[in-house]
């Protein structure tokens, strides 16, 4: 085990409280193995620690290391001519009814390789990583086959065994029908005995879904939550992105991880997402890509104690978004989050929205996974627009 040191000379965002950056001035850390031991004013410095490394940081912020709970990184090709469809007018649903969205990527995914589709996943992760990211989110859902699913989910698991983070990984396979094919016949036919397999594989942590008027309903949907049920997996749900079907209702009555996108909820799916413990998952990437006009509604989360992440959705059709950080800019400016609700996005409820107890949060016994920043406030993470001010990223206690 590496030896423990002692972090001093920072100002700590140790996000540990319901609200606000639980910030503490002139903080010092230990870190001992993969695990934080201690966090405080320098001044309460237990003397137990006095004989450990000391590395000074110079009045830096250090926060959590930044999770993207919500990403689609693992795909084949682009989408970039329907940019230009979009820019002239077609709206996401009449590219997606004219055989584009995400049908097209699936052609580009199921001809791409294993070692392909790693290779073009790779350096999105790097980008992420080089903006302090310790755990990414990575969705299948480009292949709607069993081969391609399963290859997808494989490559994700390969991700997170190449390079310093954490991968967890959500089935998608009820991200759209294929074309020409029933919705119902492919879930039944298709998507649930996959899942079964990915499951056998160990590929999945957690499965997801698609329940919008151009892919599955909320029955479609709850068929898969009871195999995921059955499994014993978790779930989350894309819902609600561009109308009110009732997924967000959905994914609150089978306890999600939580509900997606969410542009669409009511107050009253916003009381049923607490009641449930159901994170809101905002994801402005998207709202921003296809020019959408309804916000998710940020006040009424609050109102009911909804905890709020947020994430890329990095996806090559509606979000290719490729900063964590400028998704926080735009949770802020689009959304009307606070810059501390945004880092909370970030790094505590994108942890819940994900299922994990262990980082997120600076804190004695949670994973020694950290950012320090070339800032002094914290709302800097969220005020620069594309710019990237990390310093240092620390993975398992690991510089
Ligand atoms: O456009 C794509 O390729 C993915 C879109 C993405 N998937 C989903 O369920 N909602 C989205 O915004
Ligand atoms: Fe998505």
């Amino acid at each position: 085990m590496a030896q423990p040191y002692v972090m001093t000379g920072l100002t700590a965002a140790t996000m540990d409280q319901d609200s606000g950056y639980g910030l503490v001035p002139d903080a010092a850390i230990v870190v001992a193995g993969e695990r934080i031991d201690w966090v405080g004013p320098a001044s309460d410095l237990p003397s137990n620690y006095a004989g450990f490394d000391r590395q000074s940081h110079d009045g830096r912020l250090v926060t959590p290391a930044l999770i993207d709970c919500h990403t689609h990184i693992v795909h084949g090709g682009n989408r970039a001519r329907e940019f230009e469809m979009r820019l002239n007018g077609a709206s996401y649903e009449e590219v997606a009814r004219a055989g584009g969205g995400i049908v097209s990527t699936v052609a580009a995914t199921r001809s791409a390789t294993q070692d392909d589709l790693l290779a073009s996943a790779l350096p999105r992760v790097d980008a992420l990583i080089a903006q302090g990211v310790s755990v990414v989110e990575v969705k299948s859902g480009y292949g709607l086959d069993r081969e391609t699913e399963l290859k997808m989910l494989r490559v994700a698991r390969i991700l997170g065994q190449q390079r310093p983070i954490r991968v967890v990984t959500s089935f998608l396979g009820a991200h759209a029908a294929p074309s020409g094919t029933n919705p119902d016949t492919y879930i039944d036919s298709v998507c649930l005995p996959t899942l079964e397999a990915a499951h056998a594989e160990g590929l999945v942590d957690a499965v997801d879904g698609f329940c919008e008027g151009i892919a599955f309903d909320t029955a479609q949907i709850a068929r898969v939550f009871d195999k995921a049920r059955a499994l014993g997996l978790p779930v989350k749900l894309h819902a609600e992105q561009l109308s009110h079907i009732g997924g967000t209702a959905l994914a609150a009555e089978y306890g999600a991880l939580s509900a997606d996108h969410v542009e669409y909820a009511s107050a009253a799916d916003a009381a049923a997402l607490a009641a449930a413990g159901t994170v809101a998952v905002l994801l402005p990437g998207a709202f921003y890509s296809i020019h959408e006009t309804q916000a998710p509604p940020v006040q009424a989360f609050r109102d009911h104690g909804v905890a709020m992440a947020v994430g890329t959705d990095w996806n090559p059709g509606s979000s290719p978004l490729g900063s964590i950080l400028l998704a926080m800019n735009m949770a802020c400016t689009l959304f009307r989050m606070t810059p501390a609700e945004a880092l909370a996005g970030t790094t505590r409820n994108g942890a819940l929205a994900l299922g994990l107890g262990d980082c997120g949060v600076i804190a004695p016994g949670m994973r020694a996974d950290l950012a320090i920043w070339n800032v002094s406030d914290p709302a800097e993470l969220s005020y620069g627009i594309g710019i990237n001010p990390l310093h240092q990223r620390i993975f398992g206690g690991a510089q």
